[in-house]
């Protein structure tokens, strides 16, 4: 749905909220109608149909108990089981907000709001109406339910206790470690996490660790005074200092040296940073999440990882499940994708073939979702008509040689024979595309990061 078509209404007694969100949204959306009671609520939606409602949580006659908000929510539900509703929530009042959520509320924003997250949260939830809409995927879909900018979906069992834990850990400071197999959705998580936090209008910062060399790991992380070494032209606020107040979000952790492991682990027990050339500390106040798809634990026994930096970063751990483990979340993820991609590409919703269903949940997906989201892309693309058939499925060259060497994947063995798999197969697709790196990732189904950190394992 196009941002300037969308009809919005907003229910809040207070008159200030109606009338700074009348003046936000205004030249933003084709029409938002403010209502002050509401009472009046039920007889506004008869009227007329809206793409979204922003509901206030608490009207003065409960205050601060939220009941009020929930109980309206239930009746725009019970009038329409498919109403977008998107709560106005007091800071501190997130445990109410997760309630509303639970009972079928789309997102909340939080109470003083900045305008441009207000916005994307707004943008973000018309885009999803939109993809939901035309895409047919079962609107039985689940998802992380305050995850705004990004579908995190899933019915399976394995993925209802993922969004169970989310919203349990989310509006705590817990450090959060965040274990699974290469696109398993571990960022997509970290971000839900994020914005279902107290931190949720602060900044959130990601750092790629794997991608960060030994000579600019300090600088990017604690930044750099000008003139600290040869390129610093200026002075550089590092990425902790930056996610101040907010969220860090460390990927690939368990990439690390031991010296840049020392560093990390300093910056978190003193809880400042000392940038480069600088001997000033600067204090820091982050919620960190890490994420690594390597075997921590098994690194640690090989004192490879520091276990003091472990506990450090893991006051809770959450394991993301493999897509094979997922039940038939492949079928629904399939379908997402689908629609996705055909709306990107100007090209009718497709349908599968049964058959087609059944070769996607036979395979082993050791890419997880990230490869299924490449497969369901190329066979959108490349289809002849509008069902997608089984043919229309190539797998990756990396997938093809797990299944033809009978290897059920799983990030914790780490068999000889998968290593030598892995690194073959490696070498002939980049050999096939003559050392571009950046096709031979897309065909491997990785991200570049993710395949140089494999040249570098397997000492290519
Ligand atoms: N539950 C989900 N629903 C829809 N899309 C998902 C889901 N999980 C992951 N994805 C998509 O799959 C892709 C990979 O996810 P993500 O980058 O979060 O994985 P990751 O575990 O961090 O991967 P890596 O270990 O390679 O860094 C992204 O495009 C993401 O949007």
């Amino acid at each position: 749905m196009a941002f300037s078509k969308a009809r919005v209404l907003v229910v809040d007694d207070d008159r200030d909220v109606l009338f700074a969100l009348k003046m936000l949204l205004k030249t933003e959306v084709q029409e938002v109608v403010t209502e002050k009671n509401p009472e009046n609520l039920l007889s506004v939606l008869s009227k007329q149909p809206f793409d979204v409602v922003f509901l206030d949580m608490n009207f003065k006659s409960n205050l601060g108990t939220g009941n009020e908000g929930l109980y309206w929510l239930s009746r725009i539900l019970e009038r329409d089981k498919n109403a977008t509703v998107i709560m106005i929530t007091a800071h501190g009042e997130i445990s109410t907000a997760v309630r509303a959520l639970k009972a079928g509320a789309t997102d909340f924003i939080v109470k003083p709001w900045h305008n441009e997250k207000f916005l994307e949260t707004l943008h973000a939830t018309l885009q999803h109406n939109s993809t939901r809409k035309t895409s047919e995927t079962p609107t039985t879909a689940k998802r992380a339910p305050s995850f705004a900018d990004v579908a995190m979906l899933g019915e399976s069992e394995p993925m209802q206790e993922l969004f169970h834990k989310i919203e349990k850990i989310a509006p705590t400071e817990a450090n959060v470690l965040l274990l699974g197999e290469n696109g398993t959705g571990k960022e997509l998580a970290a971000k839900a996490l994020h914005q279902r936090s107290f931190r949720a209008s602060k900044p959130y910062v990601t750092a790629d660790l794997a991608a960060m060399s030994e000579g600019i790991f300090e600088s990017e992380l604690f930044g750099h005074k000008k003139g600290s070494f040869t390129d610093a032209k200026d002075d550089r606020v590092g990425r902790f200092a930056a996610a101040s107040t907010g969220t860090l979000f460390l990927d690939e952790i368990g990439n690390i040296s031991l010296p840049q492991q020392a560093k990390l682990l300093t910056a978190l027990q003193n809880r400042q940073v000392i940038p480069l050339g600088s001997n000033v500390p600067v204090p820091i106040d982050i919620r960190l999440i890490s994420a690594t798809n390597a075997p921590l634990y098994e690194l640690a026994a090989k004192n490879q990882f520091r276990k003091d930096l472990i506990y450090r970063i893991n006051t809770v751990e959450i394991t993301l499940p493999p897509l094979r483990e997922r039940g038939n979340d492949v079928v629904l993820l399939a379908k997402h994708f689908a629609g996705l991609y055909a709306t990107r590409n100007h090209k009718p919703i497709p349908e599968f073939e049964p058959a087609t269903f059944k070769k996607l949940q036979q395979h082993p997906w050791p890419g997880n979702i990230r490869e299924l989201q490449h497969a369901v892309e190329r066979a959108v693309i490349l289809a002849e008509g509008n069902v997608l058939r089984p043919q229309d499925f190539t797998f990756s060259a990396m997938e093809m040689a797990l299944v033809a060497n009978q290897q059920t994947p799983t990030y914790l063995d780490g068999p000889l024979q998968l290593n030598e798999v892995e690194k073959s197969t490696i070498l002939r697709v980049i050999e096939r595309h003559n050392g571009n790196i950046t096709k031979a990732a897309k065909e491997l189904g990785i991200t570049r990061t993710a395949l140089y950190r494999r040249l570098e394992k397997h000492d290519l």
